[in-house]
């Protein structure tokens, strides 16, 4: 973790073409409209930050003229040398999370990305295969376990039959999977949102650090000046992710909107 973070530091950028984006872009919404928003964003991160994670959902809207154009984003990002994290979301049983391994994660596939967003509302248990395709290709994944929105909490903060809540006996799991490989602090990792009051969630004793993606930074309302405060244990982990706030900056004012906002992060962490 620590020599990732020295080569790629802590910022994500999203890369999120949300169709308003789009049109605030000059870009048409299609397939050509989000394939040329990714790759200006991939232009303006290189050089400032080292992590870009693009929202699938908004690639996924145009079909195969959305896939063939994620392809093509993904692709550059590589190439320029940026860790991309898939911003997928998939979580199913066992058996059929083979499919999405083998799409997200196997070398020099179309698809292929550094780490991906899983969701473990299926059990973390049906997950480890996913794990273990990762590590096996020094890949990483972050699992969901306290999402930035607040609808999340009523399902997050319910507790399990030992008293810990969902959130908790997720990181649990997942840091226990970690124990069993390498240096104990990764390859997995979770999705903690920024948003997150981490006590109520049963997440603010956590003694062992572990990667943490951090959404909910800018337009959902944290700031990262207070990284450190929100996070307190798990700030060692944590990966600083934002879209909106620097995507509305246009494409004249992205590449400076990230440089300065990579700069703020490498301050604050
Ligand atoms: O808990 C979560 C998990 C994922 N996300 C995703 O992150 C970005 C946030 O975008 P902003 O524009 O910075 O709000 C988006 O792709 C979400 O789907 C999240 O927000 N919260």
């Amino acid at each position: 973790m620590t020599e990732v973070f020295a080569a790629s530091g802590r910022l994500c950028v999203g890369i999120d073409p949300h169709e308003g984006l789009l049109a605030e872009w000059g870009l048409p919404a299609s397939g050509s409209g989000v394939r040329d928003f990714g790759l200006r964003v991939v232009e303006a991160t290189v050089g400032s930050a080292g992590i870009v994670k693009p929202q699938v959902a908004f690639f996924e809207r145009f079909g195969s003229a959305g896939f063939i154009a994620l392809e093509e984003v993904l692709g550059a990002a590589r190439s320029a040398g940026l860790l991309v994290i898939g911003d997928v979301k998939r979580g199913e049983i066992g058996s059929s999370m083979a499919g999405y391994a083998g799409a997200w994660l196997e070398e020099g596939g179309p698809l292929e990305v550094d780490a991906l967003t899983l969701n473990p509302y299926l059990g973390v248990e049906d997950l480890a295969d996913t794990f273990a395709a990762a590590a096996r290709v020094g890949k990483g994944a972050f699992v969901l376990a306290a999402t930035s929105n607040p609808a999340g909490a009523s399902v997050q903060r319910a507790r399990t039959p030992d008293g810990r809540s969902v959130s908790r006996r997720v990181l649990d799991d997942v840091a226990a999977w970690n124990a069993t490989t390498g240096d104990g602090i990764g390859p997995i990792g979770v999705v903690i949102g920024a948003t997150v009051d981490l006590a109520a969630a049963g997440l603010d004793d956590v003694e062992r650090p572990l990667p943490v993606l951090a959404p909910g930074f800018g337009h959902q309302g944290a700031h990262t000046g207070r990284t450190r405060e929100i996070y307190g244990n798990l700030s060692e982990g944590v990966i600083v992710s934002e879209s909106r706030s620097l995507l509305s900056s246009g494409p004249a004012g992205i590449a400076h909107a990230i440089s300065e906002r990579a700069a703020e992060v490498r301050g604050t962490l």
